[in-house]
């Protein structure tokens, strides 16, 4: 049993159907990339998995639950932490304050992530922490949000856009920090445009197209098909 199953899943926004028979696994301490243009249906597939849009039709098995007809706040607590597209951190709050709103441990995991913990991983967030959300940097709002769902101590986290609109220097910390969760055993399903970590850090990627698979593989067989599958990647 993988700890994400996504099985035939159909989803629209009023009478626009996006997703049609999106399908996906990711296994306990899998790295997973979910790949495709524009308005594929990245964004939908992850607003389905965290309770934030009910699909029409198929079934999302966490951990063995069914979640698909579960409301956010309860996937959260099963165990997926999301880093949304956007980050959504409190500018009004202090970066510390926004690590302490959300910092629980639910389900009561072994050496569980805690405010001290993140700022080992990131110092920045460290020598920020009385700055209000508002006036950091974009890298430094991402560190925070990936931080804030590490706190919930999830099995699972979600990146929607994981290094969107980040400078270089800033792009290779957070694929360090990806690379330091997998050795530690985090199960991740990352969305991003940038190839090249990607296939160096993750085990497995699936490509979208029109709401449902098109292709799925590891790393070694994506690099086999790279010609082939360029036209799934590229904007027409
Ligand atoms: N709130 C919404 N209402 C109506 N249509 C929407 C809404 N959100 C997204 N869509 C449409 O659903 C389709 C899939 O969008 P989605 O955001 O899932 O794509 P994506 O693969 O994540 O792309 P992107 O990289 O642009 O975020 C697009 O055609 C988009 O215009």
């Amino acid at each position: 049993m993988a700890l994400l199953e996504v099985d035939d899943i159909a989803a629209s926004y009023g009478n626009s159907q996006v997703l049609f028979h999106m399908g996906l696994k990711i296994e306990e301490g899998e790295f997973v990339t979910l790949l495709g243009r524009n308005g594929m249906g990245k964004t939908t597939t992850v607003k389905t998995i965290m309770g934030l849009m009910s699909p029409s039709r198929g079934t999302i098995r966490f951990d063995g639950k069914p979640i698909h007809k579960e409301p956010s706040y309860r996937v959260a607590r099963f165990g997926v932490g999301l880093v949304p597209e956007g980050r959504h951190i409190f500018p009004n709050l202090s970066v510390h304050e926004n690590l302490v709103a959300t910092a629980h441990n639910g389900l009561k995991q072994a050496n569980p992530w805690t405010v001290e913990r993140v700022y080992q991983l990131f110092p920045r967030l460290q020598e920020r922490q009385k700055n209000l959300g508002a006036h950091l940097s974009g890298g430094e709002q991402q560190m925070l949000a990936i931080s804030r769902a590490l706190l919930t101590n999830p099995k699972l986290i979600i990146l929607d856009e994981a290094t969107e609109g980040l400078a270089p220097l800033i792009r290779a910390e957070i694929w360090s920090c990806l690379q330091t969760l997998k050795n530690e055993g985090l199960a991740i399903l990352c969305i991003d445009k940038n190839l090249g970590p990607l296939l160096r850090t993750a085990d497995r990627h699936y490509i979208i197209e029109k709401g449902q698979i098109a292709w799925n593989g590891t790393s070694d067989a994506f690099r086999r098909d790279a010609e082939s599958l360029r036209g799934y990647l590229s904007a027409a």
